[in-house]
């Protein structure tokens, strides 16, 4: 049965003189994929930073389940070349987002670093320092760190944007095996239409005051530009 996780419902926020969202309305399931889809500007980053709490809608609601504190929130950034001095080990930056209770991390703490690893493929190069990783294994660093406290929701921010087709394959199979065996419900902003349709199995699509919500299957790349302007 499908259990909602985050419910939007007529929510309107606006910027002086400009209203991003009027009426959006839409649902995230538990276990879902949902990939976000709109041109530059339609509202996509405004839409995450709502659901993170950043944005404060003018009106409208954004309900969480079983609560919005439950309801733990990862987030993989779009990808950006850190500096090659860039000191901390890929180890060090995955556990910096552990929020205990202590200023170093307990054996739990290690294990919950040490699993977030294991599934992203980065414990091999766990010493390695993350300014001197590939861009696919810095990307792969970020999702470590964004699953550590094993969240409900990963959201990723074109994540994949900038990189080279094999490791946004890469990556995303990782997105998609954790959706798939953990149940981590997915939100993908991107706008890679091909990989949206690959991997998402609900769209939400964005046009300056419309929105068009649905599942994927059996939508077509064109399809899917024509409701998106992508
Ligand atoms: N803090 C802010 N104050 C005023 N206007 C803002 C603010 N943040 C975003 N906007 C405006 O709101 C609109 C939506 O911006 P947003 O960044 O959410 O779009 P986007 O779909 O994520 O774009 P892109 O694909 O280019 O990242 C834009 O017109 C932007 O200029």
């Amino acid at each position: 049965m499908t259990e909602p996780l985050i419910a939007v419902q007529h929510l309107a926020i606006a910027f002086p003189n400009n209203p991003v969202f009027k009426d959006l309305n839409f649902t995230i399931n538990q276990g879902d994929f949902l990939t976000v889809i709109g041109e530059n500007g339609v509202g996509k980053t405004t839409l995450i930073r709502a659901l993170l709490g950043l944005v404060k809608p003018t009106s409208g609601s954004i309900n969480y389940y079983p609560s919005k504190k439950a309801t733990k929130i990862g987030y993989v950034p779009q990808f950006r070349n850190l500096d090659q001095e860039y000191p901390l080990t890929i180890e060090d930056f995955v556990g910096l987002n552990i929020r205990g209770w202590l200023p170093w991390l307990t054996k739990a703490e290690h294990r919950q670093v040490n699993t977030a690893m294991s599934v992203t493929n980065v414990k091999k190069i766990k010493q390695r320092p993350l300014g001197m990783a590939s861009g696919g294994e810095k990307q792969r660093a970020y999702l470590a760190q964004a699953i550590v406290e094993e969240p409900q929701l990963l959201i990723l921010d074109e994540s994949t944007a900038s990189l080279d087709n094999e490791m946004k394959y890469e990556l995303l199979d990782l997105v998609q095996n954790l959706n798939q065996t953990s149940n981590i419900t997915v939100l993908f902003i991107t706008h890679d239409l091909p990989l949206a349709q690959k991997y998402a199995d609900h769209f939400l699509a964005l046009r300056p005051g419309q929105q068009e919500y649905g599942t994927m299957a059996g939508m077509s790349i064109e399809q899917l530009k024509e409701v998106s302007d992508v």
